[in-house]
């Protein structure tokens, strides 16, 4: 596959069984090939979009000062602000870079801490209450609201994987009912001054969870995806779509039969480095205690198991780990995808 599908939901959005069926299929193509897909027909309106951009872009404008009140917390979880320089996707893919060009605002979880993880490490890594800047109460509303209408929709674009799956299309609700979802907005800024050799937007990278929900422009300077054969192709989407693509869990659910590929972010020719690019960022992740088993049924059964069930919040935490230990910078974070 050397593009992009796009898939239109709006009929599975009805119940209708068919149009389920239909839709699942095309995920399944296009996860098995490619690991993205587009959406239309999703039901998220525009205004919720443009919303969260525009407070967003506000507060970008502000003094570095200002943003910082909010900056990111020591265990560089996706919460709060983070500013250009601290980032680099690639160390999560152990390679060294400059670090990436663009600067975010993150936010977990709206709900609350589920009553079993109170008092657990768990708490503070996936439910630490969110980060909000000082007097600008329409941030939080925007930024919460745009995450409340990613949920049905993650929750129901997770049925269509159960059901690409050969699985009851309820599989993963009791997996996802507590989920640690997370979300960034990123602002790609104008390069004022050429990137360094090796610097991009945002360098390569998979994402970590099960499934990404991005919204992004199509500016200059913008996604790629790696295919199968090796090339990087820019992921174009038309206006009302969604750009999707699966993280390293629903990879490993699948046992390896899905594919959280490679993406990054390219620079914008030097003739448009003024152009700025934002995206908005959904990242979907399962419960804390949703064990990540390729049940016998979908693909376990014709393939060796890749992986020992193990629990996603203890994936998580070794991930964080190792990420922590090879950043050499303790300004930098190689935490990608979150
Ligand atoms: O901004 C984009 O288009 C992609 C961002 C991304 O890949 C990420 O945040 O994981
Ligand atoms: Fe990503």
């Amino acid at each position: 596959m050397e593009e992009v599908p796009v898939i239109d939901i709006a009929s599975s959005l009805t119940g209708d069984a068919q149009a389920k069926k239909r839709a699942a299929e095309e995920i399944r193509r296009a996860c098995e090939e490619i690991g993205f897909f587009a959406i239309t027909g999703h039901g998220v309106q525009d205004s919720q979009i443009d919303l969260v951009k525009k407070q967003a872009h506000a507060f970008f404008a502000r003094p570095l000062e200002f943003k910082e009140l909010s900056g990111q917390p020591p265990e560089k979880i996706c919460r709060g602000y983070t500013r250009v320089g601290s980032r680099a996707f690639a160390y999560s893919i152990g390679k060294k870079t400059p670090p990436d060009l663009n600067e975010s605002y993150g936010m977990g979880p709206v709900d609350s801490v589920p009553a079993h993880l109170k008092g657990t490490p768990a708490e503070r890594l996936f439910f630490m209450p969110n980060y909000w800047p000082k007097d600008i109460p329409q941030f939080k509303t925007a930024f919460e609201s745009y995450y409340r209408s990613m949920e049905p929709l993650a929750a129901h674009l997770l049925g269509l994987f159960a059901l690409a799956l050969g699985l009851d299309e309820r599989y993963f609700d009791t997996r996802i009912n507590q989920h640690t979802s997370t979300m960034r907005v990123i602002y790609y800024g104008p390069q004022e001054e050429p990137p360094e050799p090796g610097q991009l937007r945002g360098g390569e990278h998979t994402d970590f969870g099960t499934l990404t929900i991005l919204k992004a422009e199509n500016a200059p300077g913008g996604l790629e995806v790696k295919t199968r054969s090796g090339n990087w192709i820019a992921v174009k989407a038309e206006p009302g779509a969604f750009v999707c693509n699966i993280g390293d869990i629903m990879m490993r659910w699948t046992n390896n039969h899905w594919i959280s590929n490679l993406h990054r972010v390219t620079n914008p020719p030097p003739e448009l480095s003024n152009i700025g690019r934002t995206s908005v960022v959904f990242f979907h992740n399962p419960n804390v205690d949703a064990e990540i088993r390729c049940e016998n049924g979908f693909y376990g059964a014709e393939r060796e198991e890749q992986y020992p069930p193990e629990k996603f919040g203890d994936i998580y935490l070794n991930k964080q780990m190792k990420s922590q230990h090879m950043t050499t910078d303790d300004k930098k974070t190689g935490s990608a995808g979150v």
